[in-house]
């Protein structure tokens, strides 16, 4: 069997072609949706990061701003920018690149961005309220995946989805989607005893461990849907997922690869998010 493939890339065109007509008919009524990117220090992978997500801005008509600050930014002077950007009316979302330098407080900062602006998703009461199934502005990384499940006509509903990392990021947050879909449930972390017997019961295996091609076809049931959200360098340098996609992509019905998997619907919800609260929170 080889395994159908979910194109991020395809899927992030199409939704990000929906976004911009939506952004159009906001702009139309004079709201121009704008997002804030908070960049402290110089980490190259960041910078790459953060300027994809400029540019996405641009794609569909959104308004954005980069906000570049040393490596010695004080958290004072960090919090200070938050409350400012809290109170800009031409801001509707607010994204602090992470990680953070070690000596800035990385929950005071995201607790100090407005849950309404806080288009990550990553402030309690957006946690909060996914985790009681009223969700408002959702974690982008589990947010795309449902997007691709949805395209890619997974059933959630009685299925059986297993992911693989329990961080605050992605993990729980996608768990909780799932749920909320209907699924049943299981997460795992890296103390889970036996792996393969969890996974191997899943109609659908989300992989969020970072650990370079860690799920392989052998921990796989025949036919199921896998999502890769795992960014690793391999041995040879390049870029790989969290799934062995040779092996993998034998055993599994539909999978998504990396490049062009999860990475590029992250950045489109993001902007999918930002248009969100400029729609509801103005
Ligand atoms: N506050 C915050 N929010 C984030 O959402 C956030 C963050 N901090 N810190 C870093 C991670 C990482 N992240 C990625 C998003 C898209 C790709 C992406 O588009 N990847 C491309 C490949 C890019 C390449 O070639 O290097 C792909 O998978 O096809 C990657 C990584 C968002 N993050
Ligand atoms: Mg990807």
């Amino acid at each position: 069997m080889t395994a159908k493939i979910i194109n991020g890339k395809q899927i992030a065109a199409d939704t990000q072609a929906f976004i911009k007509e939506r952004v159009s008919a906001l702009s139309a009524r004079g709201i121009n949706p704008g997002l804030a990117v908070i960049l402290v220090g110089d980490n190259p992978a960041s910078h790459v990061y953060v300027s994809n997500k400029v540019k996405s801005c641009g794609v569909v008509g959104m308004h954005s701003v980069l906000e570049q600050y040393p490596a010695d930014l004080t958290e004072a002077k960090l919090l200070e920018r938050i409350h400012a950007l809290n109170n800009d009316a031409s801001i509707h979302g607010i994204l602090v690149q992470l990680p953070l330098p070690k000596h800035i407080n990385e929950h005071a900062v995201l607790e100090a961005i407005s849950p309404t602006k806080d288009v990550d998703g990553f402030h309690l009461i957006n946690a909060g309220a996914l985790m009681t199934g009223q969700p408002r502005l959702r974690a982008c990384t589990p947010y795309g995946v449902m997007k691709m499940l949805e395209h890619s006509e997974t059933v959630l509903r009685g299925a059986h989805a297993v992911v693989v990392g329990a961080s605050n990021i992605v993990g729980k947050p996608m768990a909780m989607m799932m749920l909320q879909a209907g699924a049943t449930v299981t997460i795992c972390n890296s103390k889970t005893r036996d792996l393969a017997h969890h996974t191997r019961q899943a109609n659908i295996v989300i992989a969020a461990v970072g650990r370079a091609k860690f799920i392989t076809g052998d921990m796989l049931k025949a036919g199921a849907v896998v999502i890769d959200v795992g960014m690793n360098r391999d041995e040879n340098g390049k870029l790989c997922g969290d799934v062995d996609f040779e092996s993998a992509s034998q055993i599994a019905g539909a999978i998504s690869p990396v490049p062009g998997g999860v990475g590029p619907m992250t950045i489109t919800m993001l902007l999918m998010n930002t248009l969100e609260a400029a729609e509801q929170y103005t």
